[in-house]
């Protein structure tokens, strides 16, 4: 090979701490022949530091320069004490002359190829990871480089590329492959390409095997590569690469390109990665054991499976000549990429995310993420199923692993129990695994089995089948059901409404989400994961025989009142009956309206509410109103008893919409959803929720009519939610305002008056009728707003904590006006923001309520209610199931995450975001 011009500054990138002080070189060099013996596990943590004050551990020379001229360091890029510390560890236990720490394994990758020049050819495989395609394909575009993609596994299928005249330069290898995990047979390539090509070099990327299974350069490879995020570092908490060079003439000319480039690896990730490596050997021990678990159990299973541990690996023998594991990666078929989006979003433990090699478990679909790099035509060439599912073990006991894999399995429709499967008791199988673990997983895969077909309908019958269901058609929605729904502030009249005077309430921009999955385990389940509710009942264990209507078909119309038997029985199922606690409430309420909208048993779909919200729960601001909504109008839409605007069903000739009539429906039930949250709810929170915008209620008090009207005129306005974190007793603080009406009739009637007028006066500005321009009504709502707080004030239901952020709010410069909302006494206030108010000013006020102790939520007021996802409906195409998140490529390169998944993840901060990336959504 050509070996560029070597600068004399090399050369410290191929030294180390321990091999340089003149001082220690005879110690470290009879360490150094006496480690020759040690087995690698003992290489990994026996690292040695030396360091002038005798550290254990090599310290971070977090410096980018080194003063004198003469010293064996001058520039970090060239060359680190930490970097170099490791390097000299790493070249032990990869067998290696010189070994380099880069930045990532692509820029490993990226160093080694600019050996190659334009005209000359790469050969690689043909199932190789989606970056390094990415790379080879651009230095096929840009670089002038011959790429040949060839079947790695066979090395006659090399053979004519490296026959006479060859401009061969580089032989690429993955084994085990990425993700197919087929193998390379490393020795017999690398003998080949030297007969062929002797100019040619022999590059492994290694990252799947780690030195501790497999050192390509012993079976006469030239370069070794691994992603050191993976398995050497194994704790996903940085990102870093390694080169290792057996010549030192190939050394050299690595060495020089990293110095030019400047793709060392920075100190401190230097640090932690000779962190991880210590631990390298038993962490892999396990990641080992529990892979080859997994493989077996879904072996067994009849799935087809991938992973080199497998007797029946075509190539077990190969593999098992050149490495000495079969590493913790592996992947499996399904056959149905549907279900195979719902297998990966219906894990607990096995996080949804690329890479390996970490001490956690992840799962994924290389086809939408680390190989989507590859474009779906050229994944389908290379026989790369778009249903593949790539599982990477991390170090959690395997029994929480497969426990969680067969929940996912089931959940999905994939396995169904075998009826004819005697189960061994829970200690039996306790003893068996400690006895034999082997034994133990094939006892775990005998007692299910895989259904026969693959459409929905057959796994339905086959669950029923395997749950001795008999003839019981078990219905499931075809894809993802996606539904949003706001909260409210009370602007005018709490308080008063009790008593008979109207309220003005408006929809508010903090919104709960709600995702219906599918499943086929004749299940149903909710999770509400800012509850921590995560509970699953069996439809046929439902109390259906207390149904208080029996009709056909399901309930289109809500009752108007619950039904106390029903709600006792499902009362029974939850662990505790405590209604006040909103996990239990969230549970009681679904359910209720589970079985009551399903009306029969056989009417009953299996599938997982995932429900989250960005509203603060408890505060006052309507978060349980938007959670009955969300429910509501799922399960309606699941029996196709509202328009699925995603099906263009609409009602408006304009685009799609949610027709008055479905409004209706949805606020009924989510009323009924609110009785069983909270007794004897007043009606307006679900009726904001569900339509948007505001209303006006008026409770019927003493024979006069009550009623509610909807607010057309109201258009959307900012508002400052702040949050005093102050809690509440909404009962006793009603109590007291009815025991001073008592005590002091005149004033508390003649405040309930002024109160009154505030509401007429706002119906009418939000009514629509009164034609104010934009500024009047916002000018108006603001002295409203003042007012309203001091008649609340003289009803007694202020508190100290609300009267400091009405004075921060009002004071100079800011000259705003805040009242509380809801029952008062903590809680939250609400402050009405000017169009015209200074972004500056706003950011000064947040923060000064910040430093307060208050947290401030910016939004808006008079927003839309009830959301359908556009692109979501029970008939939709099952591979909607999934969020495309497209990274900065903007190609068809993206993560993909199940909806119900990714709903849980958001966060409260990110859920906008991610309801915002969906695509379109209709709304009330
Ligand atoms: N978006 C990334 C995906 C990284 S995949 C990382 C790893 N090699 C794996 O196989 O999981 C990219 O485009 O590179």
């Amino acid at each position: 090979m050509t070996t560029p011009p070597t600068p004399s500054d090399s050369a410290s990138l191929a030294t180390s701490i321990f091999s340089l002080p003149q001082k220690g070189r005879t110690e470290a060099e009879q360490r150094l022949a006496r480690s020759a013996n040690w087995r690698f596990s003992t290489l990994c943590a026996a690292v040695d530091t030396k360091d002038q004050y005798g550290a254990s551990s090599t310290p971070i020379y977090q410096t980018a320069t080194f003063k004198g001229m003469d010293g064996q360091y001058d520039y970090t890029r060239s060359g680190n004490p930490t970097r170099g510390g490791l390097e000299s560890h790493l070249a032990r236990l990869y067998g290696a002359t010189q070994t380099f720490a880069l930045s990532t394994g692509m820029t490993c990758l990226d160093m080694i190829l600019r050996l190659v020049k334009p005209g000359e050819t790469i050969l690689a495989g043909d199932d190789l990871y989606g970056g390094t395609n990415r790379l080879l394909t651009y230095l096929g575009t840009h670089g002038g480089i011959d790429v040949r993609h060839v079947d790695t596994t066979r090395v006659e299928e090399l053979l004519p590329h490296l026959g006479p005249g060859n401009k061969v330069k580089a032989v690429l290898l993955e084994s085990p492959t990425n993700p197919l995990l087929k193998i390379a047979d490393i020795r017999n390539i690398s003998k080949a390409v030297k007969a062929g090509s002797p100019a040619a070099l022999v590059i492994v990327d290694n990252t799947m095997m780690s030195p501790y299974l497999q050192r390509p350069l012993e079976l006469g490879a030239d370069i070794v590569y691994d992603s050191a995020t993976k398995y050497l570092s194994g704790h996903h908490d940085l990102m870093a690469g390694i080169i290792a060079v057996a010549d030192p003439d190939i050394a050299k000319s690595i060495a020089y390109l990293i110095n030019s480039v400047g793709s060392g690896l920075a100190p401190f990730d230097s640090f932690l990665l000779l962190r991880g490596i210590k631990t390298m050997s038993i962490r892999m021990d396990r990641q080992l054991l529990t892979a080859q678990l997994v493989a077996t159990y879904l072996d067994e299973l009849g799935f087809l499976t991938h992973y080199p541990g497998l007797k029946r690996h075509p190539k077990y023998d190969i593999h098992w000549s050149q490495a000495s594991g079969a590493g913790a990666v592996l992947s499996f078929v399904t056959g149905d990429k549907a279900m195979s989006e719902r297998i990966v979003g219906g894990t607990r433990l096995w996080g949804i995310s690329v890479s390996f090699g970490a001490v956690n478990s992840l799962i994924s679909m290389p086809c939408l993420m680390s190989h989507a790099s590859i474009s779906a035509a050229v994944r389908a060439e290379r026989g790369l199923p778009e249903n593949l599912i790539r599982l990477c073990c991390g170090i959690e006991d395997p029994r929480d692993l497969i426990d969680d894999l067969e929940h996912a399995l089931l959940a999905a429709g994939a396995i169904v129990p075998d009826h004819s499967y005697e189960a061994v008791s829970r200690h039996a199988s306790e003893e068996i695994y400690n006895h034999d673990p082997d034994a133990w997983i094939l006892e775990r895969a005998r007692a299910y089995t895989r259904p026969k077909g693959t459409d929905m309908e057959k796994l339905v019958k086959g669950v029923q089948a395997g749950l001795g269901l008999g003839d019981v058609e078990r219905k499931t929605i075809k894809s993802d059901i996606v539904v949003s729904a706001p909260g409210k502030v009370i602007l005018f009249g709490e308080h008063a409404v009790v008593h008979g005077v109207s309220a003005v309430a408006t929809s508010v921009d903090l919104r709960c989400f709600g995702v219906l999955s599918p499943r086929s385990d004749s299940k149903v389940a909710l999770e509400v994961p800012d509850l921590n509710v995560e509970a699953e009942w069996d439809i046929s264990a439902l109390p259906w025989n207390l149904l208080p209507v029996h009709i056909d078909g399901s309930r289109r119309v809500a009752d108007k009142e619950l039904d106390p038997p029903l709600l006792a029985a499902i009362e029974s199922l939850i662990t505790s009956n405590d209604v006040a606690n909103p996990a239990i409430g969230s549970q009681l309420a679904f359910l209720y309206l589970y079985m009551v909208i399903s009306a029969k048993e056989s009417n009953a779909p299996s599938g997982t509410f995932t429900a989250s919200s960005n509203l603060p729960i408890g505060a006052g601001l309507g978060s349980s109103a938007a959670y009955s909504t969300c429910i509501a109008s799922a399960l309606l839409l699941a029996h196709n008893h509202i328009d699925n605007p995603a099906l263009g069903e609409s009602f408006s000739s304009s685009g799609p919409g949610i027709s008055p009539g479905d409004t209706d429906l949805i606020d009924g039930w989510a009323f009924l959803s609110e009785k069983v949250l909270h007794g004897n709810p007043s009606g307006i929170d679900n009726a904001v929720s569900v339509r948007g915008g505001a209303v006006s209620f008026t409770r019927s008090v003493g024979g006069r009519k009550g009623g509610l009207e909807t607010l057309n005129g109201f258009s959307s306005v900012r508002l400052l939610l702040t949050d005093t974190h102050v809690p509440r007793d909404t009962k006793s603080l009603v109590a007291g305002v009815a025991a001073k009406r008592l005590a002091e009739p005149a004033l508390v009637d003649s405040t309930f008056d002024s109160i009154q007028s505030i509401s007429d006066e706002a119906r009418g500005l939000l009514g629509g009728q009164s034609h104010v321009g934009r500024d009047r009504l916002v000018h108006r709502l603001s002295a409203m707003i003042t007012e309203n707080h001091q008649h609340l004030v003289t009803l007694g239901v202020s508190h100290p904590s609300l009267e400091m952020i009405v004075s921060a709010t009002s004071a100079e410069p800011f000259n705003l006006s805040t009242k509380l909302t809801g029952a008062g006494g903590g809680g939250c206030a609400v402050t009405l923001i000017p169009d015209d108010f200074p972004d500056t000013e706003l950011d000064s006020l947040l923060s000064t309520l910040r430093n307060m102790g208050f947290t401030p939520h910016l939004t808006s007021l008079g927003v839309p209610g009830l959301g359908i996802l556009s692109s979501s409906g029970s008939s939709a195409s099952p591979s909607q199931s999934t969020d495309v998140l497209p990274t900065d490529e903007g190609n068809n390169d993206g993560m993909v995450v199940p909806k119900r998944a990714a709903l849980r993840e958001a966060g409260r901060d990110g859920l906008a975001s991610w309801a915002r990336g969906l695509g379109p959504w209709s709304y009330t």
